[in-house]
């Protein structure tokens, strides 16, 4: 992430096309692996590739973080990728960065290219270059914070503009530990998601609620439609798998 003073910090320049395995693999000092990249800008590589992290990957998919400065994107990132919580005082993200992670999802290797955008209105411009090459959309607003609510209209406007049009798409209200603070019900965002036929969920990068599960349904998703063959194999509906995996851990309906 571009923090400001982020430690971790890649890049706020980097393309928004540099999940392809031959750049990686470039990085990383290995030779080139060939690789197909589809019309929608998938990439199937023809043998199992490396990913920065040196982790081997099927197929990738580039999933970016949106919503109103604050509301939790990079500590989401942050949680998912290290399990770990960025306390301390907030340092706004400028410009945008990725991150990579790769899952097994069914047996095959799923990487995400996962994209941290700042939230500030100035960077905006950054951020709609980027949304053509999402292949998913996580958009977050924050449960203590009436207005990062209030905005997802306009999110979703602007979504509309510059995203795919077959984006996966999700909605996260985040921050979901802060039971003092919450002015934004469960329900309010059940109903907003509902209204826009958007699936959803609560996560909390602080406890890590549902942060793993938030990433690996869409990585489902993603999978499901690249690698779908057989026409009579049932959909993946992402919102049935969500409910389905809280309801089994018991968790997460704070
Ligand atoms: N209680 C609680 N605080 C959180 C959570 N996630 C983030 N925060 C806090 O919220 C503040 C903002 O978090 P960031 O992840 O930096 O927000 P952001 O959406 O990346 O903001 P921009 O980079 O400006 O777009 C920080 O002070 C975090 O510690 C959460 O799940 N629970
Ligand atoms: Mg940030």
């Amino acid at each position: 992430m571009s923090r400001k003073k982020g430690a971790k910090a890649k890049s706020n320049t980097a393309s928004p096309s540099a999940s392809t395995p031959r750049k990686e693999n470039a990085k990383s000092g290995k030779s080139t692996i060939v690789s197909s990249v589809q019309a929608n800008g998938v990439v199937h590589p023809s043998r199992p590739s490396l990913s920065s992290s040196s982790e081997f990957y099927d197929i990738a998919f580039k999933v970016m973080l949106v919503g109103d400065s604050g509301v939790g994107k990079t500590c989401l990132l942050v949680r998912f990728k290290d399990g770990a919580f960025l306390a301390g005082s907030f340092i706004s993200t400028v410009g945008i960065d990725f991150r990579n992670k790769v899952l097994s999802i069914d047996g095959v290797k799923v990487k995400l290219q996962i994209w941290d955008t700042a939230g500030q209105e100035r960077f905006r411009s950054v951020t709609h270059a980027y949304y053509r090459d999402a292949h998913a959309l996580l958009l977050l607003y924050d449960v203590t914070n009436k207005a990062s609510f209030d905005n997802i209209q306009a999110w979703l406007t602007e979504i509309h503009e510059y995203a795919q049009q077959d984006v996966v798409l999700m909605l996260l209200g985040n921050k979901a530990d802060a039971t003092h603070d919450r002015v934004v019900k469960r329900e309010e965002g059940e109903k907003l998601a509902k209204e826009y036929g958007v699936p959803f969920m609560e996560t909390s990068a602080r406890s890590g609620l549902n942060v793993e599960l938030a990433f690996t349904a869409i990585a489902k998703e993603l999978k499901h439609r690249s690698m779908k063959v057989d026409p009579n194999e049932p959909k993946f509906k992402l919102q049935e798998y969500v409910n389905k995996e809280m309801k089994s851990t018991g968790c997460c309906r704070s």
